[in-house]
């Protein structure tokens, strides 16, 4: 471990300046390209150091898979990100390791299937009452045709589904308590999507002491863990124990259970950060994917009309798409996986941590190495995708017009520490994008030809350029 975090025995990369490290050369342009630029001139495992403490980057499918996939358990560990540390001291499920995150991660991943979320289907009828469209808690449609920005809808819509499993509540669109939480995640995301420079273990110890918006980072946070211990408050308050209703009361009880446990990982600071991760993990990551993929669909109507028309084909206009309808969906299904693709809404994945001495294609890496998982490089990977670079559904179809998966896609990173959530997310992102096409025409503000797709800023997000909209009732 002492040898990863000096450097010395890692795989080469550039050439780092004095206490500086790399910081030049990624601080210019976007910094998930200015990796795979590196990546062409030091191969598929190499080492930058965005300041003290160097990290490997894992770069193109070949690399991740043999790593995260072919040696899971080394690479399962979770690396530390310097803002989020004051904040989870190790605590949750993203960033705790060893038993402590095995049991949450089966506790939460037991807990969203209790309330409803299988792995292939929602089933549950109390679930799907839960999601149920409920018109006393939306705003006024905007009038047909009128441009909008459609981002806090959608981070209302997706927010209130991961509300209901966590709080048991669904919160109106106009609520100024709900609007204030979205914000503080929303702003927290963008900053790190801006700034990954802190994020990236630069200085870590002197955060506290440099001028910068992580400042605004670190009261978002104070906030949010304000407003989540409310929540947990008033759980306490109303529970019967043994009737869990929600995410929040099945935690509580099992802190029951375990009171007399002085090694129990369940303690009401562990409650908040699980919290945190469910409701970070969830909201930013799906509604930004939903508003990437409105856009791209802006751009290109002609993909928007196809999948329309498989729609009307398939599922008609006469009941919503559903989750079982996917396998008879293959263009809109290839459509949705192009569009995570292409957009690798976190295209660093989050990093990882070797719990074990590893190697991989000839570099030896000890134990505690810091890894940047570069998702997007498999995204790009030319010998595992037709068209790489551009838009285009037939990524993932075959000749004959079938969906084709690929093992290439990984948004939601392969190997022990997957997203909690990716059955969740795909739920989501299907049933609101076939829900949206299926009733209305997506109609730009200005010429198709002029939308730019490059993100506004990259960092821990790739974040889109902010757009409006227009939707008529088809
Ligand atoms: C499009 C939506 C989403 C994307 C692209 C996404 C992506 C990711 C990625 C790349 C990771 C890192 C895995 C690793 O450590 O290598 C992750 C972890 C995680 N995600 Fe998601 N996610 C999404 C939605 C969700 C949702 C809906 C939830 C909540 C239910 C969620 C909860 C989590 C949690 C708790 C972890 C930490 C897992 C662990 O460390 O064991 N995510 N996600």
């Amino acid at each position: 471990a002492r040898r990863a975090q000096m450097g010395g025995a890692l795989p080469p990369g550039p050439r780092p300046l004095p206490l500086l490290g790399n910081l030049l050369q990624l601080q210019s342009g976007r910094l998930d390209r200015a990796l795979l630029e590196l990546s062409r001139r030091w191969g598929s495992v190499f080492t930058v150091r965005p300041g003290p403490r160097p990290a490997v980057v894992l770069c193109g499918y070949a690399a991740l898979r043999d790593a995260l996939v072919l040696q899971a358990d080394a690479f399962s560990g979770c690396g530390a990100m310097a803002v989020f540390e004051r904040f989870t001291r190790g605590n949750g499920i993203v960033f705790s390791n060893g038993p402590r995150w095995r049991t949450l991660r089966n506790f939460a991943l037991g807990a969203l299937k209790e309330f409803g979320l299988g792995t292939r289907t929602i089933r549950s009828e109390s679930w799907r009452r839960r999601l149920r469209y409920d018109p006393a808690l939306l705003p006024p449609r905007p009038p047909s045709g009128t441009p909008f920005d459609p981002r806090r809808l959608l981070g209302n819509a997706v927010s209130n589904v991961i509300c209901s499993v966590v709080f048991g509540k669904r919160y109106g669109y106009g609520d100024p308590e709900f609007l204030r939480l979205l914000d503080l995640f929303n702003d927290n995301f963008r900053i790190m999507s801006s700034r990954w420079g802190e994020i990236y273990n630069i200085f870590p110890y002197l955060l506290d002491w440099l001028p910068g918006p992580h400042h605004r980072i670190f009261r978002n946070f104070a906030d949010l863990r304000v407003f989540i211990s409310e929540q947990i408050q008033r759980h306490q308050q109303t529970r019967q124990p043994g009737e869990p209703r929600d995410f929040i009361n099945c935690f509580l009880d099992q802190m029951d259970k375990e009171q007399q446990d002085p090694e129990s990982h369940f303690q009401e600071e562990t409650l908040v950060m699980t919290t945190h991760n469910l409701f970070f993990g969830d909201t930013e990551t799906t509604s930004t994917t939903l508003r990437y993929g409105l856009l791209i669909l802006l751009k290109y109507p002609e993909v928007a009309a196809k999948v329309q028309a498989e729609l009307d084909a398939v599922v008609g206009r006469a009941r919503a798409p559903r989750l079982e309808d996917r396998v008879r969906l293959p263009y809109t299904n290839a459509v949705l996986h192009e569009i995570q693709r292409f957009i690798s809404v976190l295209p660093l994945g989050l990093p990882r941590a070797l719990t074990r001495d590893a190697h991989l294609h000839s570099h030896f890496l000890p134990k505690g190495t810091f890894v940047i998982p570069l998702l997007v490089s498999a995204h790009r990977d030319p010998t595992q995708f037709k068209d790489p670079d551009c838009f285009n559904p037939t990524n993932f179809l075959d000749d004959k017009g079938e969906f084709q998966s690929n093992d290439a896609f990984m948004p939601f990173a392969p190997g022990r520490r997957m997203c909690l959530g990716a059955s969740l997310a795909r739920s989501e992102i299907f049933l609101f994008l076939t829900a949206i096409l299926q009733r209305f025409c997506l109609l730009p503000v200005g010429n198709p030809a002029n939308i730019d797709l490059t993100p506004h800023c990259t960092g821990l997000g790739n974040v889109p350029p902010a757009f409006r909209l227009r939707l008529v009732a088809r």
